[in-house]
């Protein structure tokens, strides 16, 4: 018989219905120990199992609490593996024969029966153990082999769990972008049995891998691959992936289990990461971050291109904060945009309260909170950033782990990111304060505080406002434009500047919309005389966007190894508006940083000119750098001199070292001249006009 054809009809459930990954819930049916009366998950199907988006209300016993989420769909506790397996699974599978990957992965709180509906039990068998016994009865009758891995990420190592000596697997990007997983056998199986050995047997064992005692149950991901292959044939073959993943558990809560913050917020992050990238696929984003865990990299080639995903979030039937928390993440990354329904009877005081999804910026992590102190005559403010990024805006990260962490546990991810202002003046502290609303405004998104920042699409500028007796300028990182761009931040430059006092990066971060920001400036200076005009005479707004301007300016110029700034149309507008804004006038301070960039001294359009292209060029270096360094093989070949052979090359270079291009002469390493070089960065020029 032949290989079965994909089934093409619109089936009534397994379909994404135009999106990437469908995701779906489950609601776990009561285990012996729980109260049947308890139930607090109401499923609302307005058309049965037709549905094409159902939600789902979690209410407390209080009835005090009640919230809704919308899902593609949610089994209920009457609902069986069998049938998620045959509405769901099983129009997956004839896809794998035709090299079309398919990734089933349960994601829940704890306890909420990941591990039952992917392994299932004897009664019961799970939707690995269904898809098997399909999979092999369709080889039976094709001729075509079936091997598995079996592996286990644990605190971000992956594990081969079908070796004895539970090896590590490591995830290898090959010349071609394609995910080796170096290390992870793949075991033949032809028949249930077999593989029940193989698998459920490893399951149940969940032996410790590691030589150090451990007292108790580690949490890890536990994934499963069935490749179908045939060696004969000239198309490849797919393969079926069931990832059953650590609980969610919120970090705040202690575990009785005695498991340390460092793995819960592993297991957690990883779950972020997953949330982040079904965001990407469903918003059709053009960067997908699948380098963000160690999972997501695993799984990396079974969630993007033709790949088919199913996320199945495993609900308690009771009350559960973290059921609640977890099917608001599948809901928002579901959908790309936050559709929390809230229907709160009563506000919950519940300190356990879990990442709201109110509009309320203050709670977005990734917001800046701000405290100010009063020292002597300097009012200090402190600006924090929390590193968490809850932002429903197009281009940034969606969850980050630092949400959902105690003050404590945030201050870890905080202080690398914290940044204070001294201010010498109450003209300062007023344009401060004027930008702190627009800064509390607009959060600003960190994730890893060492590493990176993504900004939204509204231009952001990090404007260094240095201390009036400053010798030097911050030249702290400067955020912008691009939503899929990254921001490096190294956290060395927040220490380039020691004010005379001893402040350590007297600087802050504000979002300027411009030109709303800059409007309003206008608009404000105009209603308060007082705050118009400087001791000197200047007006006050010229010269908060001559220290924008300035700094600006500095940032680019003085920290290339820890900024990248694409410089795009909004940038240079807003550039322009700053250098438009400034009125010329005496520097009140010497400017050390970088002779090339005392924009004090920049008077005539020319040197303006001038000063923009070496900018541009910056900037467009910084970029063919990130390409060379990081892009994949379709970004390299669209470079100018660079072709399949290069392309290799570098890649190659890449396997040896990361980031192996520190600047363009590096191209000489893959045979480019000087004038090869050249001629790609006027290539992007020219592309500009
Ligand atoms: N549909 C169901 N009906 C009845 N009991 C169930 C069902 N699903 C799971 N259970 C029971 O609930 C408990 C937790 O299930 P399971 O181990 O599958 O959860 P889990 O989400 O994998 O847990 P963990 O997060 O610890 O890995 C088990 O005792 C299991 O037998």
């Amino acid at each position: 018989m032949d290989t079965p054809r994909p089934d093409r009809t619109k089936a009534k459930t397994g379909l994404n219905h135009g999106k990437k990954v469908r995701v779906i819930a489950k609601v776990r049916g009561f285990t012996d120990l729980e109260a049947e009366s308890s139930n607090c998950v109401s499923v609302h199907k307005p058309n049965g199992v037709e549905s094409e988006t159902v939600s789902i209300s979690f209410g407390d016993q209080s009835g005090s609490r009640k919230e809704s989420y919308e899902l593609d769909y949610c089994y209920e506790q009457s609902e069986g593996n069998y049938t998620i397996f045959t509405r769901e699974v099983k129009p997956l599978i004839a896809g794998v024969f035709y090299g079309r990957n398919a990734t089933i992965i349960a994601n829940g709180a704890r306890g909420s029966g990941k591990t039952h509906m992917i392994q299932g039990s004897d009664k019961d068998p799970g939707l690995a153990v269904l898809a098997m016994a399909e999979i092999l009865s369709i080889v039976g009758e094709t001729g075509k082999s079936i091997t598995i891995s079996f592996y286990e990420i644990f605190q971000d190592h992956v594990y081969d769990l079908l070796d004895p000596k539970r090896q590590e697997v490591l995830a290898l990007e090959n010349r071609q972008g394609k995910i080796l997983l170096k290390g992870l056998s793949q075991v033949p199986v032809n028949s249930i049995s077999e593989f029940q050995k193989l698998y459920l047997i490893e399951h149940k064992s969940r032996k410790p891998v590691q030589k150090i005692p451990i007292e108790f149950p580690r949490r890890s991901h536990r994934g499963l691959i069935i490749h179908v292959s045939s060696p004969s044939d000239a198309i490849p073959m797919g393969k079926m992936n069931f990832v059953d993943l650590a609980g969610y558990e919120d970090t705040r809560r202690k575990s009785s289990e005695g498991l340390n913050l460092v793995e819960k917020t592993k297991v957690n992050r990883s779950i972020y990461a997953l949330h982040n990238v079904v965001y990407a696929l469903n918003t059709s984003e053009c960067h997908v971050p699948y380098r963000e865990s160690k999972l997501t990299r695993m799984l990396q080639d079974s969630l993007g291109g033709k790949s088919r995903v199913l996320m199945l979030t495993c609900l308690n039937p009771t009350f559960c904060q973290d059921s609640m928390y977890m099917v608001s993440l599948a809901s928002r990354s579901r959908q790309g945009i936050n559709q929390t329904v809230l229907d709160s009877i009563k506000k919950a005081k519940s300190s356990a309260r879990p990442m709201p999804h109110s509009s309320h910026k203050s709670q977005l992590p990734g917001s800046v909170s701000t405290t100010r102190k009063q020292i002597g005559n300097r009012l200090h403010f402190s600006v924090k950033k929390a590193n968490g990024t809850a932002s429903v805006t197009k281009g940034r990260k969606l969850f980050d782990e630092a949400s959902h962490l105690t003050n404590s546990e945030k201050k870890i991810y905080e202080k690398e990111s914290s940044v204070s202002v001294a201010l010498p003046d109450r003209d300062s502290t007023s344009m401060v304060e004027k930008a702190i609303t627009y800064l509390d405004a607009s959060p600003l998104a960190t994730t890893n505080p060492q590493e990176t920042t993504i900004i939204d699409k509204e231009s952001s500028i990090s404007a260094a406002l240095p201390d009036k007796d400053s010798t030097s300028v911050d030249a702290s990182p400067l955020a912008t434009t691009n939503p899929q761009e990254t921001t490096k931040i190294d956290k060395d430059s927040f220490q380039h500047v020691e004010g005379n006092h001893g402040e350590v990066t007297p600087s802050i971060n504000c979002n300027l919309k411009t030109p709303s920001f800059l409007e309003e400036c206008g608009n404000l200076d105009k209603e308060n005389d007082d705050s118009q005009v400087n001791k000197d005479g200047s007006p006050l707004i010229s010269e908060r966007l001559q220290q924008i301007s300035n700094n600006l300016k500095l940032l680019i110029s003085s920290t290339p190894q820890h900024l990248e700034m694409p410089l795009r149309n909004d940038t240079s507008s807003i550039f322009q508006s700053c250098t438009d804004f400034v009125e010329p006038k005496t520097p009140e301070r010497s400017v050390t940083v970088n002779d090339k960039w005392e924009t004090e001294n920049i008077n005539s359009p020319w040197e303006t000119i001038s000063m923009h292209s070496s900018i541009m060029k910056d900037s467009l270096v910084k970029e063919y750098l990130k390409i060379l360094n990081t892009g994949s093989r379709e970004d390299l070949i669209k470079l100018k001199g660079i072709k399949q052979k290069r392309a290799t090359r570098i890649l190659e270079l890449r396997e040896k070292s990361p980031e192996p291009f520190k600047n363009l002469d590096g191209l000489k390493d893959v045979g480019l001249s000087a004038k090869q070089i050249k001629g790609m960065i006027s290539k992007g020029i020219e592309e500009l006009f």
